[in-house]
């Protein structure tokens, strides 16, 4: 982001700011809740004690010599941030690495009988079997009978606030699921973001999904109700390669979530069979990039996939991590242009985004000073706000 090097990039060392709590109360939680879900033997259980301590009191170590991906990180600056405090790095890769680490202690890299075993899959799946879940996809039944924008616009409403589920956010902000999300969005260029998916039956549609569970589910019903409307002719759905910021979707939960849906019975069920099927014949798809777990921001993708955004009809990226990779993980003043911050997006881009990190651009000053009045700092993470952000061009645009 050349023209604006101002916004400085956010660390972690700030005592008693939002990002210096998530790794140092939040990151050790979740190194115990693991510890609790599974019977690991003694040599995971000491690999866990190690990285509760690096990652609390020591520094960034290099990834084991026979890593599968040891390359690759330092690529992406392991090299660079060897030897500093996990406080020190930007606070987007000293996360990112954290889960990285988390898998290897817990043997998920293997070899070994541990191996693919995704220590947050307990946490998933009892969300994909909530009552919750049932509640809300037996609600999609009575959306049947309304014109298609008012349900299109309910599907991707479902698809926006289904970011609030998140496990990872919940496990340090105590009763977020139960605090009242606010109904105005800070952001709303969903006419925009509708103008670019025009039912001509044409076109690819980009999701680049956060969490699985109760946000996959409704991204999924979105996606099936665009393909089954025409509003596109194929989707991909781009999910982690592998376990990440606890609840991000990989393909196991993509298999998990559209079986939910099957047995769900009414509208869910005809929702899974259109998926179904476009999976079959191949106009939904899946992917699982490796730079969809980099500790970068989107500024810095791949030339394959930077291809693969450019030639989408629109992307579509949900959730508060990846609107950090998209933006950049910076402190941007609230009211930068959010198309300024995106320009280097090689495609037309929206964010669907519930607001639980300090970035924020696109706000009008009103907004901004409203938000402050009212809710001191905390709207920024709370995850009661939200936004329907879109930049159609995919071109660098003049100031
Ligand atoms: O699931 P989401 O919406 O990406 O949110 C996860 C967010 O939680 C955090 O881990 C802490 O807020 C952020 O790093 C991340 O942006």
């Amino acid at each position: 982001m050349p023209d604006t090097p101002f916004a400085p990039v956010i660390l972690g060392n700030e005592p008693g700011s939002f990002p210096h709590s998530v790794l140092a109360e939040r990151h050790p939680a979740i190194i115990g809740q693991v510890r609790d879900a599974f019977p690991y033997g003694p040599g995971q259980h000491r690999a866990l004690d190690e990285l509760l301590r690096s990652c609390t009191e020591g520094t960034i170590e290099p990834l084991p010599a026979d890593a599968p991906d040891r390359d690759r990180w330092h690529g992406w600056g392991l090299a660079g941030h060897t030897g500093r405090p996990w406080f020190d790095a930007p606070w987007l890769w000293s996360e990112s690495y954290f889960y990285r680490r988390l898998l290897d202690a817990v043997g998920w890299f293997g070899p070994g009988p541990w191996q693919g075993v995704d220590p947050f899959r307990p946490f998933k799946r009892a969300e994909l079997d909530a009552p919750e879940t049932d509640e809300e996809l037996a609600a999609l039944d009575g959306l049947r009978d309304l014109p298609e924008q008012e349900r299109a616009k309910a599907l991707l409403h479902g698809s926006l606030w289904g970011n609030r589920a998140d496990l990872g956010f919940r496990l340090s902000a105590a009763g977020a699921e139960a605090r009242e999300a606010s109904p105005g969005l800070v952001a709303d260029d969903s006419d925009v973001l509708w103008s670019l998916l025009p039912p001509d039956e044409t076109g690819t549609l980009v999701l680049v999904a956060d969490n699985a569970g109760r946000e996959l589910v409704p991204d999924l019903l979105l996606i099936a109700h665009l393909l089954a409307g025409g509003r596109t002719a194929r989707a991909v759905l781009h999910v982690k390669p592998y376990p990440y910021y606890v609840s991000d979707a990989t393909t196991a939960d993509v298999v998990d979530a559209l079986r939910r849906l099957r047995t769900a019975g009414g509208a869910a069920a005809e929702h899974a069979r259109v998926l179904w099927s476009a999976m079959a014949d191949g106009r939904l798809a899946v992917r699982a990039h490796p730079f969809s777990c980099a500790p970068l921001p989107y500024a810095d993708m791949p030339d394959d996939l930077r291809a693969e955004f450019a030639a989408a009809t629109l992307t579509i990226v949900k959730g508060d991590l990846n609107y950090r990779r998209l933006v950049g993980d910076r402190r941007w003043p609230p009211t930068t242009p959010f198309r300024r911050t995106t320009a280097y997006f090689p495609g037309p881009v929206a964010a669907l985004r519930t607001l639980k990190s300090d970035v924020i651009t696109g706000l009008s000053a009103a907004t901004e000073a409203a938000l402050v009045a009212a809710g001191e700092q905390s709207w920024r993470t709370s995850g009661t706000h939200a936004l329907i952000q879109a930049d159609p061009s995919g071109q660098v645009h003049p100031e």
